[in-house]
């Protein structure tokens, strides 16, 4: 049996059964052995019913003496059996589960974990991991600690375990993707042995010991293809050599309507140093929201387009293209520099004009959105990217934009500040420059949490920040109302508050299946004050800047996550005027509640996105896949912190040790196979 055999080779799994561990996502040995346990059934530690802790994990062996099945409502079935050991009963509760009913009969042996939860007469665990002993009495191990799977009706745990244990045994050779030197360095244990006990461990310290090695594996071949790109994209071409800053960069840097804060100076330094070399930048900008990166951005274009290179600036949605296009025309025309536009939604022949003009270097700075990437868009003399990227860029579209000119500089801009450890393994190609500090001035945004029935309140003091002066957004998920989902509607809120409560005042609507002209005109006249109350989607969610609005009321709070409320909340509180941000949450669940309750105390964005990361998970909530990264399978972003340093570290020394590095890359190169032609493609 070899590593990557098909699943088939394993005696009792044909063509029917491989079917359904491919809807687990295993189709081949190597599938199977680094389909991990989600956790471990210790039986070492089984208690008495009688000792059980509530509101701990614990697992319990006993006979089943009751089963019963009820419906409390349409569409709940509840399957209740009664366990007793020689100390105790407790009820075991499986919810929507019918297909259980068969396996649980009267005087079976169970060994079932989880969490124990005390009802008025007894004890009892909802939804716990079982097992039938009688079915697996002969391969019954009482002290054992074994592993639990995510299995499903098919692919039980039974047959996960059994396959396990048949492959471990009849396995001559698993392919090592460690360097030997890395693994004498870092006293890791062997890949089999990691496999062997990550499975089957024969106790604590042996588990924790090839879960060390399992994790740094993952995280080691990671770094080293994102250490990789970076040297590669560093040293592939030469990059423009940017001269010292000038007349053109020094009269705009003097212009500004502020002085720079501490943090801005130190990240524009950064920058800068990196434009001055000739080895092409590849920088990412971190700053929460509001911190100032948009005037970083400038300069930088500024710089280039002093030296003769045309700058791109590219942004996630159209509004924000509009919105720098209008800051950028505001602050640069009267230097002479030729500032162009480019969204989807502009008519044919305004985008044949500009396509032109930006191949024939009439344009000096272009604003867009992913139009900007197209394969028919030529520059004349690119010499700097800036993406404003909001996670949706990985190493792929990156690589996309540097073809469209000979190695420019690139700038990644980000206002999602996540730990540095995930920095590392979401943007590990880049360097990077972090804005902390807020312009002086800024007063915290204090926010509200309430429920639907506040609502007449909650826009009478809205009405009444207008009456001030200010402007209002009053965000919805949805365009329009939908019957399936519990939440307001855009339009719904619109017609509402419109014909109601602001009756006097101008209202808009704004969403993203407006015309570009419509938005357009709805931005600019919000942007200088003649629209009061923008009722609008998400589509303002990034970057949008009108420093007057002062309050913000999200209708249905409980539809986005944390890190999404944060950039969201982020439009207010950008000028000197006390702001509020008021959430309405439609939910009526207590763990709903308490998530979005967060939102009151904490306006650190750091802070909500570890809460965002814990409650998601890093592969959803960054989209590691477009990243070009898979998600992580072993390694907990959190927990393996000082494992994903050590990796990192391990990683930089093979990619800059050219022997070692002849050695590795055949198997760097097949776990990243899909994206090693895009990387050496020039
Ligand atoms: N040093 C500064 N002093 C005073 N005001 C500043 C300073 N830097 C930027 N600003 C102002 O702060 C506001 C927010 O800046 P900017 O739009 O650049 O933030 P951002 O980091 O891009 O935010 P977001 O990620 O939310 O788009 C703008 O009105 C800008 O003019």
């Amino acid at each position: 049996m070899r590593y990557n055999d098909s699943i088939q080779t394993i005696k009792g799994i044909g063509a029917v059964k491989a079917k359904y561990f491919k809807a687990l996502g295993i189709n081949n040995i190597e599938d199977i052995l680094t389909y991990y346990p989600k956790r471990y059934e210790d039986r070492t530690v089984i208690k008495p019913i009688s000792q059980l802790t509530i509101e701990n994990l614990e697992t319990i062996i006993g006979t089943i003496t009751n089963v019963q099945e009820t419906m409390p409502r349409r569409g709940l079935s509840i399957l209740k059996v009664l366990v007793k050991d020689s100390s105790g009963v407790i009820e075991l509760d499986w919810f929507n589960q019918k297909f259980l009913k068969s396996k649980m009969s009267i005087g079976s042996k169970i060994i079932a974990t989880g969490k124990i939860r005390a009802s008025y007469y007894r004890l009892s665990m909802n939804n716990p991991e079982f097992e039938i002993l009688d079915q697996v009495a002969k391969d019954f191990v009482p002290n054992a600690i074994l592993p639990v799977y995510s299995a499903n009706e098919r692919i039980t745990q039974k047959i996960l375990r059994n396959t396990m244990q048949e492959i471990l045994k009849g396995i001559k050779e698993v392919p090592e993707n460690l360097p030997v030197e890395v693994i004498k360095k870092f006293s890791l244990v062997d890949k089999i042995t990691s496999l062997q006990e990550i499975h089957f461990p024969k106790n604590k310290e042996s588990l924790l010991i090839a879960r060390h090695r399992l994790v740094f594996e993952e995280l080691f071949l990671i770094q080293c293809f994102l250490v990789y790109v970076k040297k590669i994209n560093s040293t592939r071409h030469k990059g423009i050599k940017h001269l010292l800053d000038s007349k053109l960069s020094q009269a705009v840097y003097k212009m500004l309507p502020f002085s720079l804060t501490k943090d801005q100076k130190k990240a524009w330094c950064e920058i800068k140093a990196d434009m001055e070399r000739d080895i092409p930048m590849q920088r990412l900008l971190q700053g929460d929201v509001g911190s100032g990166k948009t005037i970083i951005a400038i300069l930088s274009l500024v710089k280039t387009v002093e030296n003769g290179y045309q700058g791109a600036f590219m942004v996630p949605t159209e509004i924000l293209a509009m919105q720098h296009y209008q800051v950028l025309i505001g602050l640069l025309s009267q230097h002479k520099i030729k500032v162009g536009m480019l969204v989807g939604s502009l008519k044919k022949n305004e985008k044949e004009a500009i396509v032109l003009a930006l191949a024939n270097g009439n344009i000096d700075i272009i604003v867009g959105t992913h139009a900007l990437i197209q394969e028919n868009i030529q520059f004349n003399n690119l010499g700097l990217v800036v993406t404003d990227e909001q996670h949706r860029f990985g190493v792929r579209q990156r690589a996309l934009l540097q073809e469209k000119g000979i190695s420019p500089d690139i700038l990644v801009m980000t206002a999602t500040p996540i730990p540095r450890t995930m920095t590392l393994t979401v943007y590990g190609d880049l360097d990077v420059s972090l804005i902390k500090e807020l312009p002086p001035g800024r007063k915290p945004i204090k926010s509200f949490l309430r429920t639907p029935d506040k609502r007449s309140l909650i826009y009478q003091f809205v009405l009444r920040e207008i009456e001030k002066g200010r402007q209002a957004y009053i965000v919805c998920p949805l365009i329009e109302s939908s019957e399936k989902i519990d939440t307001v509607s855009v339009t719904d809120i619109f017609d509402e508050l419109s014909s109601n409560i602001f009756k006097e005042v101008k209202c808009a609507l704004l969403h993203g299946k407006l015309s570009k002209d419509e938005k357009d005109t709805v931005m600019k006249e919000f942007y200088c004050g003649n629209i009061k109350v923008l009722v609008s989607t998400t589509v303002i969610e990034v970057g949008v800047n009108v420093p007057n609005a002062s309050v913000m009321v999200i209708e249905g709070a409980e539809r986005f996550g944390l890190s999404q409320l944060h950039q969201l909340r982020g439009r207010i509180g950008r000028g000197e005027y006390q702001s509020y941000c008021i959430l309405i949450s439609h939910s009526n669940s207590k763990d709903t509640f308490e998530r979005l309750s967060v939102m009151e105390s904490v306006s650190d964005g750091f802070i909500l996105a570890e809460e965002d990361l814990k409650l998601r998970g890093p592969g959803q909530f960054f989209g590691m896949r477009q990243h070009g990264l898979n998600d992580l399978k072993i390694a907990d972003i959190f927990l393996d912190t000082d494992t994903l340093l050590q990796a990192r570290l391990a990683a930089a020394e093979v990619i800059n040790d050219t022997l070692l590095f002849n050695k590795f890359e055949p198997i760097l190169k097949s776990h990243y196979k899909e994206y090693w032609e895009n990387i050496n493609f020039c």
